[in-house]
């Protein structure tokens, strides 16, 4: 049998980085960098009041408290916005309004807490301290400077920083276009009359729900039945020109597992057992071995393909999308109850994970998605391990939609 690892560096020798586009700052979140991201401006772009109140020259309010206020005519009123270069005449006052520029010749600002609020005139009743309430040009951020390093998954804090430092448009990587198929004659889309022996075709949206919620944007999303035809046809020219191809079922020992009876005949994907419960049975490859987009045949038991995209599937659009595939947000919980584990295998127990204690969520059969939709991780039990009890360190791979532990 094949290692998870063995098989999660197969799946990703199939990949690479996808090119790269450019998209508006205002578009790009959640989409990683291809490019350092330069300031165009300084940050602040010019020196500014942080507060509403006087701009004033400090010297001039020497030794000013509230038993001894000084009054300073007041000369007008600088608003955020105002494109005047203002200018402060000595022993005078400007009325200024939170991110206004400052005048010249002003080295402080007076909050107007501390006054009479005077619009002729104002009775201070502190001493500012040079530089008090002035945010000087360029003290967060230079022009030139390299604000967001390639390889940033851009958050709303980036796309923030990157706006105000005026760049408009970033170079990120192209979101990885995934082909989601759904194989088999007991499948009907939700909502369907269920005639017995028919079941809804779960996982079709729920990998779709996955490449979503990885980042990635689904190409097509097709069901195929169970006949070798179709099967063909669609490998011959897989809907949405997309740059991975992943299946559900029909990859077992089964009679009707045409993905794989057809796959093995085109040739380029290989299937092997690979030793984690669940999701054993797995495939990748390149179809017919030439320059089609890889394919990832996983397991068609609801869990045991959910399970499978997140070992498999997961790095792989990671790595396309130019992060890190390593960079999976594993932490390490201790198991809060013991379970049992199958000795030859890692089992990726369904859990919820609390302050650091991890817990089965419920019946861990591949079939049960009950206790996966409950599940806020998966516990990683490796091979050799035949019970977990209470206290044992266990490392954990975050269920996507979930944040990570606190272990
Ligand atoms: N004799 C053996 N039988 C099985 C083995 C084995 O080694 N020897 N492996 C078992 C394991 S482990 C798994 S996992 C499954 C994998 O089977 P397939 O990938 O071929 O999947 P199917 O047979 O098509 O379906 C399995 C199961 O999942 C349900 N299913 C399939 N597709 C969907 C879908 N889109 N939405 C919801 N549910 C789906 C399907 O109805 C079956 O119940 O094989 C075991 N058998
Ligand atoms: O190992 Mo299968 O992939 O769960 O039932």
């Amino acid at each position: 049998m094949r290692s998870v690892a063995e098989h999660r560096d197969a799946v990703l020798a199939l990949v690479g980085p996808t090119p790269r586009e450019t998209v508006p700052v205002g578009s790009a979140l959640g989409r990683v960098l291809a490019t350092d991201v330069t300031a165009v401006v300084d940050l602040p772009g010019f020196d500014n009041t942080a507060m509403d109140g006087y701009a004033v020259r400090h010297a001039d309010l020497a030794g000013a408290t509230e038993d001894a206020p000084v009054r300073l005519p007041v000369d007008g009123d600088i608003a955020a916005g105002d494109t005047t270069r203002h200018v402060l005449a000595p022993g005078h006052a400007l009325r200024i309004m939170t991110g206004a520029p400052l005048p010249e010749g002003c080295d402080a600002v007076v909050p107007v807490e501390h006054t009479d609020g005077g619009a002729e005139s104002v009775l201070v009743r502190v001493e500012p301290a040079p530089g008090r309430y002035v945010r000087a040009r360029g003290e967060d951020v230079r022009t030139g400077d390299v604000v967001l390093r390639a390889g940033t998954a851009l958050g709303p804090g980036h796309v923030a920083l990157a706006a105000a430092a005026n760049v408009p448009e970033v170079t990120v990587h192209r979101r990885p276009r995934v082909t989601v198929v759904s194989t088999g004659d007991e499948l009907v889309p939700v909502g369907s009359m269920l005639e017995h022996g028919r079941i809804v075709d779960s996982n079709h949206l729920m990998l779709r729900a996955l490449v979503e919620a990885a980042g990635a944007e689904v190409a097509a999303g097709v069901h195929l039945r169970d006949d070798a035809d179709a099967v063909r046809a669609f490998l011959a020219a897989p809907d949405g020109d997309p740059d991975l191809v992943i299946t559900s079922g029909g990859v077992s020992m089964g009679v009707y597992d045409t993905v794989k009876e057809v796959l093995t005949e085109v040739g380029g994907v290989e299937f092997v057992k690979v030793a984690m419960r669940p999701g054993m049975p797995q495939g990748c490859g390149v179809v017919g071995g030439g320059s089609g987009p890889a394919v990832v045949t996983l397991p068609g038991n609801p869990v045991s393909s959910f399970a499978s995209f997140h070992v498999f599937v997961l790095p792989a659009l990671r790595a396309m999308s130019g992060l890190d595939p390593d960079d999976d947000g594993s932490f390490e919980a201790e198991a809060g109850a013991s379970w049992s584990s199958p000795r030859e295998k890692v089992e990726l127990t369904r859990v919820v994970e609390e302050d650091g204690v991890v817990r089965p969520s419920g019946g861990q059969g591949s079939h049960v998605l009950g206790a996966l939709a409950e599940a806020t991780a998966f516990a990683l039990v490796p091979v050799g391990v035949e019970r977990v009890e209470p206290g044992t360190r266990l490392r954990c791979l975050p269920i996507l939609g979930h944040h990570r532990g606190r272990g």
